[in-house]
């Protein structure tokens, strides 16, 4: 289980549905403890044709053993920024909250609206001595979202089921377990939403913490619960859709990661989430307690070394 000498430069996040990448090559679990706790599953170290590694942890655990609320997103994040990774591709099965998203659409969202309750851990400096107001206007990379399109729809095409990519889109991120009421859904129609899940917060404010380029493809299951003459949605619902969408993800994982990994490494797609918590930490350092410094080096070491 160890982590020593693992480095990874993309890590994955599979969602509900997605609990491995099997169509690639498994070369180990590594399970890194951090400051808040262990991930959600051990990691899995996985090699591509060349042979490059990609790091992927499944967010509800490997037999979906954890909920929405309850998912430890800190440890995963943390997790995987202690194994170097700088860009994440985290997949979601998402609601569709419009007539023109039918359930099997691939979409990768540009805004969020948050409907979580405060329940859930969603900063690392929570309860630390140090404060800090990372920039969320544009919840996900702009450059890393704009660079997956043309990879995404190629591989789309290259399955060949006919998966429509959507872009642009506002997702709406619910507490949950249980799904929106046929009033709430209408209500996030009228707020401008076209999505919904339970998961994208606060993992996307997480990875925005630790510098992390992130990107969500939020793949449809279902049409929640604003169409007036049809069911509400319900977990039978979304598990129509749920094992071609996750065929498809790993398809989309397995086609564009090599591509990814090499834009990445050439820099331009992680330039603006490196160095950005730069002027979000409130530059007071003599009355930071060291034990919050020494914490929060594990995921920002570049800010809080002695
Ligand atoms: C199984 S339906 C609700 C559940 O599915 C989504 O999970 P994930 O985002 O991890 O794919 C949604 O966010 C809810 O957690
Ligand atoms: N309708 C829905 N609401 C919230 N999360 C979801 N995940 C999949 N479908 C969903």
């Amino acid at each position: 289980m160890s982590s020593e000498n693992v480095k990874v430069l993309i890590g994955v996040i599979g969602g509900s549905g997605l609990y491995h990448l099997d169509n690639l090559t498994f070369v180990k679990h590594v399970n890194p403890e951090t400051p808040w706790g262990y991930p959600s599953s051990p990691i899995t170290i996985a090699a591509l044709p060349s042979g490059t590694l990609v790091a992927f942890v499944a967010r509800h655990g490997q037999g979906h053993t954890i909920a929405p609320s309850a998912v430890p997103a800190r440890a995963n994040i943390a997790a995987l920024k202690s194994l170097g990774v700088r860009a994440i591709l985290a997949f979601s099965a998402v609601g569709s909250l419009r007539e023109d998203i039918p359930p099997g659409t691939f979409a990768l969202p540009s805004q969020i609206i948050d409907r979580t309750k405060g329940v859930r851990p969603a900063s690392f400096f929570e309860g630390t001595s140090v404060v800090a107001h990372a920039a969320f206007g544009d919840p996900f990379s702009l450059k890393l979202v704009k660079w997956l399109e043309g990879p995404i729809r190629r591989a789309l095409a290259d399955e060949g089921r006919g998966v429509q990519l959507v872009t642009d889109k506002c997702i709406v991120c619910m507490e949950g377990p249980q799904f929106s009421t046929r009033a709430e859904s209408l209500m996030y129609r009228q707020w401008g939403g076209d999505l919904i899940n339970m998961s994208v917060l606060p993992e996307a404010k997480l990875a925005r913490e630790a510098e992390i380029s992130y990107a969500l493809v939020a793949t449809a299951t279902d049409y929640d619960s604003w169409r007036p003459h049809e069911g509400a949605v319900t977990a039978a619902e979304v598990f129509k859709t749920l094992q071609a969408n996750a065929d498809t993800s790993r398809h989309v994982a397995a086609t564009i990661l090599e591509e990814l990994h090499a834009a990445a490494l050439e820099g331009d797609i992680l330039t603006e989430e490196a160095g950005s918590m730069q002027f979000s930490i409130m530059p007071r350092s003599e009355k930071q307690r060291p034990e919050d410094r020494e914490k929060l080096r594990f995921v920002l070491p570049g800010y809080f070394s002695d």
